[in-house]
């Protein structure tokens, strides 16, 4: 038995946001939230001065396993997470090979199960070999342990193959996540198309090759009745139709990224490829339109897209260098600017990366929640703490990150999974 002591807990699920005390059992799941809880031989675990989140959920990684383990693998990927306070975290399926089967699902699942630092969810690809044209293999794979499905990397471009893989899906409850781009509009791209494009001679993406698709999208949602969730929104067009959709009761939701929230494409004038990611970091107008979403909710949730390139993938030449960026390490202490910002208060920010997450994921009946019942899945949080952010900052094996340099302040101190302490510093 464990017992966090003393500190402020911050639970969204249950709308607590006071000092109190958490008894954990001997099997990793929370028996008693309260003031002064007392047990017998319990270890004491001194929060004082610290605040409590449920761990933090991501509902978009890469841990390029199997297949490019140089990059990042499940263990490593796993102590990045842990670091971070993520506790659960969704691997995309743009693996060598994808996960188009079970065999590949269940090496993931195995292999972070074995290492236990964090829940590693997969998701499957929606098409056979991420190539498109006909459905995966939806119903193994959900029997192996995925919870959604996406061609993430790449758009599904076949409308009819989209429609027949929403219905799908939908009759398993997964998450569909679309990565959504018009392959043809602004076709060989690294920046987004605007004024630093044209300053930079670097080839534009443009907003509408996100909208379209995600106009599309809206529009297989409302047609079907099946959900879908909007991956990495970058454009304010894009934020513009969600909350148009949403406001006519299709049922989609929405993630942004940290580095969408927190930096435009003025960056890329630097040419360092670490401002290269899909989709591209857009304009001062977009990165405002991605706040004003995320603080009206028509942006559900927080994700990282963490995205682990070698040093050879991204010391190139703008135009060649790997798209992507890392995130878990970095993720909380940037985010936790808004809460600084007094945009948002703390309560609902962590509310867009644990509890909305949960649901989105449809298990808010085990995770996102410190209550009674519940997985002691944790993160104390020191909010005074602060780093400045440097490539040893990383347990991730690629270091790509945007934010090198840059001072952040509250920062996780210990991360707990099932009651187990996977982190501390
Ligand atoms: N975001 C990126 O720039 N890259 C991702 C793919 C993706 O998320 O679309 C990757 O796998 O590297
Ligand atoms: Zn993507
Ligand atoms: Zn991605």
């Amino acid at each position: 038995m464990k017992i966090i002591r003393n500190g402020w807990l911050v639970n969204p699920a249950t709308a607590t946001d006071e000092v109190c005390d958490i008894l954990i059992n001997g099997e990793g799941r929370i028996q008693e939230v309260g003031k002064n809880l007392q047990h017998e031989g319990a270890d004491i675990i001194d929060a004082s001065g610290r605040h409590v989140f449920p761990g933090l959920i991501d509902l978009h990684v890469h841990f390029r396993d199997p297949g490019q383990e140089w990059k990042e693998d499940v263990h490593t990927g796993s102590d990045a997470a842990a670091k971070g306070g993520f506790t659960t975290v969704c691997c995309m399926a743009n693996t060598t090979p994808v996960n188009d089967s079970k065999t590949v699902t269940e090496y993931i699942v195995n292999k972070a199960r074995a290492y236990g630092k964090c829940n590693v969810l997969p998701f499957g690809t929606i098409t056979g070999g991420m190539k498109g044209e006909t459905i995966s293999a939806m119903a193994e794979m959900i029997e192996a342990g995925a919870i959604g499905f996406s061609d993430d990397g790449r758009n599904v471009n076949n409308s009819e193959v989209m429609r027949i893989a929403l219905e799908y899906a939908s009759m398993f409850g997964a998450i569909m996540a679309s990565h959504s781009e018009d392959p043809h509009v602004g076709h060989g791209g690294v920046v987004h198309e605007g004024r630093y494009s044209s300053q930079t001679g670097l080839k534009g993406i443009p907003d509408i090759t996100e909208s379209l698709i995600v106009a599309r999208d809206i529009e297989l949602a409302r047609y079907t009745g099946a959900p879908v969730h909007f991956c990495h929104v970058s454009a304010g067009r894009s934020i513009a139709l969600i909350r148009q959709a949403k406001a006519q009761g299709i049922p989609v939701t929405a993630e942004v990224t940290p580095h969408h929230l927190f930096l435009n494409d003025s960056a890329i004038t630097t040419f360092d490829t670490n401002f290269k990611m899909n989709p591209p970091l857009r304009s001062e107008e977009d990165r405002q339109a991605c706040v004003e979403g995320l603080l009206d909710g028509t942006l559900d949730i927080i994700a990282t897209d963490h995205a682990p390139h070698a040093i050879t993938d991204k010391e190139k030449d703008f135009d060649h260098a790997a798209f992507g960026v890392i995130g878990l390490e970095t993720a909380l202490p940037i985010v936790l600017r808004l809460y600084q910002q007094q945009k948002l208060s703390l309560s609902a920010l962590i509310e867009r990366l644990t509890w909305k997450p949960a649901q989105i994921l449809r298990r808010d009946h085990e995770i996102g929640d410190l209550s009674a019942g519940k997985w002691a899945d944790l993160v104390i949080v020191d909010l005074e703490r602060s780093t400045t952010i440097s490539t040893e900052y990383f347990a991730s094996k690629s270091k790509n990150s945007p934010f090198i340099g840059q001072t952040v302040k509250g920062l996780p101190v210990a991360t707990y999974f099932r009651g187990n302490c996977v982190y501390s510093v």
